[in-house]
């Protein structure tokens, strides 16, 4: 399993939101995207999703994702989305269940196969105490982390995941992160965009850095969260450590 972009560009509206991305995932790799506010991270998230048209090439497996359906697509990458409303009120249990989906023939109940899944899902993503909940009425932590189990119970070779520390308390952030690593670490694709540079630098094994539309920078946490790049990008000065496994940074203030 891989996904490659090639001079990618989306515009919504009249405006270009990513422009020119090129960038590759490989299996066995947590791949963090960071970037300031408005940079196009989700954008391009949902780009590799054939949620948004894209100019330039998105391969999944070497296939351009615009020509895959929408079951063979999300059955090869399972998505996060960021922030997501729940409409329905359906319980944890069932929700999760929703995962399966894209492996259902059109009419057809949950088999054994399915059924173990979810179980795995509702596992990893420690929501087994929430199970038989309304999900319409869980906090937003408790919500993000049932979603998260939706996505896993896809148990597809990818994993894109929009933000998916927003509103967990730092012990889910924790669990939240080891988990997305377990999944590169057992073989997967695993793309997280994220906002906190601590977290993204301790658990990913790789950065993308996007401004404005377009990749700045790609490579481990210490080549991209540099002093300059994190002033250029994000107008803050900041501390690098890089004494110990990963880098710490320390958010100074403003850049003047
Ligand atoms: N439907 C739309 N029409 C026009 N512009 C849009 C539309 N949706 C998003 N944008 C703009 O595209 C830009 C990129 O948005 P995107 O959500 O991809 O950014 P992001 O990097 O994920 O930001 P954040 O960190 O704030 O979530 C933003 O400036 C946003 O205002």
């Amino acid at each position: 399993m891989n996904i490659r972009l090639e001079n990618v560009a989306v515009a919504l509206g009249k405006r270009d939101v990513v422009r020119s991305a090129s960038a590759s995932f490989a299996p066995g790799t947590l791949t963090g995207i960071v970037g300031p506010n408005g940079a196009g991270k989700s954008t391009l998230a949902r780009a590799m999703l054939a949620l948004v048209p894209h100019a330039g090439r998105i391969l999944v497996d070497d296939v351009e994702v615009a020509t895959m359906s929408r079951a063979e697509l999300a059955k090869r990458v399972a998505y996060l989305p960021q922030g997501q409303t729940l409409h329905w009120p359906l319980t944890v249990e069932r929700l999760v269940e929703l995962g399966r989906l894209p492996h259902l023939a059109p009419m057809s109940r949950i088999g054994e196969a399915d059924t173990a899944a979810i179980e795995r899902a509702i596992e990893r993503a420690d929501v087994a105490g929430l199970r038989d909940r309304v999900a319409t009425e869980l906090s937003g932590g408790e919500r993000a982390r049932v979603l998260l189990a939706r996505a896993l119970a896809v148990e597809a070779p990818a994993l894109i995941a929009d933000e998916p520390l927003a509103s967990l308390d730092p012990g889910h952030q924790i669990d939240v992160m080891e988990l997305l690593q377990g999944e590169a670490r057992a073989g997967g694709v695993v793309i997280a965009v994220l906002h906190d540079l601590t977290m993204a630098a301790r658990y990913c094994d790789r950065l993308v850095l996007i401004d404005n539309g377009t990749v700045v920078a790609d490579g481990t946490p210490a080549e991209v969260l540099t002093p300059a790049n994190l002033k250029s990008v994000y107008g803050i000065d900041a501390k690098v450590e890089l004494t110990g496994d990963w880098p710490t940074i320390t958010t100074l203030g403003r850049s003047r």
